[in-house]
């Protein structure tokens, strides 16, 4: 488990990584880091042609729109980097003329996995090392300067880091909204994301079923009150209706951008900027139109021993997905944040392509934006 994790620390850090595979031994090295120098290295240093790792939704939006699984094109020693960076990941990039897409093998899937959980745009530059540099990349890795992981290691560790959430620390935390709550801070296994369950009220005394809501992080909404979504408000609101049902659980997930991260929703934020709508630009990016996987927040209810709820939410995935063993969801129940001129788009869009009930929300009027930071100025 460690060593994926620390795999990943580098691929973040911009170092390429030595994936194992069932048959071969290959270097990976995440778009983000593609230099011109290491593109170079690793086109000189390849066996057979170097391969640009694609997710199927980054296939489909290149105009492969069969794709229904992941796949590489195949760089040849003229293609620039910035066609690379180009293919994969600029929304007005088109598939490269005279090339099909090649079949990927349990290394390139492995290398698409550890870019998403290290939240870095899905793409990979993946080569089989030649004669020349294979023995390079050995010393390195004997000198412990370059790590090496297992694809199957890679796929273990997608799996099992849910259920070996740990709770590692509680304290009291008395909120605005709901007065009597105590934090309880669930981590990962890898150690790299940390979730945060709110106890509202005391236990003995809740409803059955148990008032619940999941709130996926949204640092721009929860914290800074962007007028671009509804987080923000839904927050509040949600506190507020759990602390008014006699208390509940409020589970804070470290999914921000549906599970993108923060760096890619503000490249999703740029392309809607530039007209495309929420789904399709985490899809240009590369990724599903949501990454979340609520693994995690049944395991975090189990261990609280909540089992029987009524899940405060608007999103049908959410609600099918938390309605599995162990836990059942007795009941839904709307959350609404505000609807502004600037989030109305993306409410929309929801509702329309993720099935979202917010209808109630996107009939009323919008509200007028807040002037405080107008205010703020003329002091
Ligand atoms: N990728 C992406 N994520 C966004 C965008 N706008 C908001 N988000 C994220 O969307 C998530 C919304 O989380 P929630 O409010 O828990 O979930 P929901 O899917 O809206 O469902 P509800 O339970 O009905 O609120 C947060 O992680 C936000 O950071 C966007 O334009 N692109
Ligand atoms: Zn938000």
């Amino acid at each position: 488990m460690q060593h994926i994790e620390r795999a990943i620390f580098d691929l973040r850090r911009g170092l390429p990584v030595v994936i194992e595979g069932r048959h071969s031994r290959h270097l990976v090295a995440p778009i983000e880091a593609a230099t011109s120098d290491l593109l170079q290295d690793m086109k000189d240093g390849a066996r057979t042609a170097p391969q640009l790792v694609l997710t199927e939704h980054r296939l489909a939006h290149l105009g492969r729109s069969n794709a229904d699984a992941p796949a590489a094109i195949e760089l040849q020693t003229d293609d620039a980097r910035e066609d690379v960076i180009r293919w994969a990941a600029d929304p007005d990039a088109d598939w490269p003329p005279s090339r099909q897409p090649v079949a990927i093998s349990d290394v390139g899937h492995a290398a698409l996995a550890l870019m998403r959980r290290g939240l870095l745009i899905p793409a990979a530059i993946v080569i089989e090392p030649d004669d020349s540099l294979g023995p390079a990349i050995q010393r390195r890795l004997d000198r412990g300067d370059l790590l090496s992981v297992t694809a199957a290691d890679v796929f273990a560790h997608r799996h099992a880091a849910p259920s070996l959430l740990r709770r590692v620390s509680e304290a009291n935390v008395p909120l605005e909204a709901a007065p009597h709550s105590r934090f309880v801070i669930f981590r990962e296994a890898d150690g790299m994301r940390e979730h945060v369950a709110i106890i509202i009220g005391d236990s003995a005394q809740w409803a059955t079923p148990v008032p619940v809501r999941l709130h996926s992080a949204c640092l721009t909404g929860d914290l800074f009150g962007s007028l671009r979504c509804d987080c923000g408000p839904q927050l509040k609101a949600s506190l507020a209706t759990i602390s008014k049902r006699g208390g509940g659980v409020l589970l804070y997930l470290a999914q921000e951008g549906r599970g993108i991260g923060l760096a890619n929703k503000m490249r999703a934020y740029q392309m809607q900027d530039d007209g495309l709508d929420t789904v399709d630009a985490d899809r240009v990016l590369g990724f599903d139109q949501d990454e979340r996987d609520y693994a995690v927040a049944r395991e975090m209810l189990a261990q609280l021993d909540v089992a029987h709820i009524e899940l405060l939410t608007n999103n049908p995935a959410k609600l099918d997905a938390m309605n599995r063993e162990p836990i059942e969801v007795a009941r839904r129940r709307g959350v609404y944040g505000r609807l502004t001129r600037q989030n109305r788009r993306y409410l929309a869009t929801k509702a329309q392509r993720a099935g979202h009930w917010l209808d109630a929300l996107l009939s009323e009027p919008v509200l007028s934006e807040s002037t405080d930071s107008d205010r703020n100025e003329q002091d």
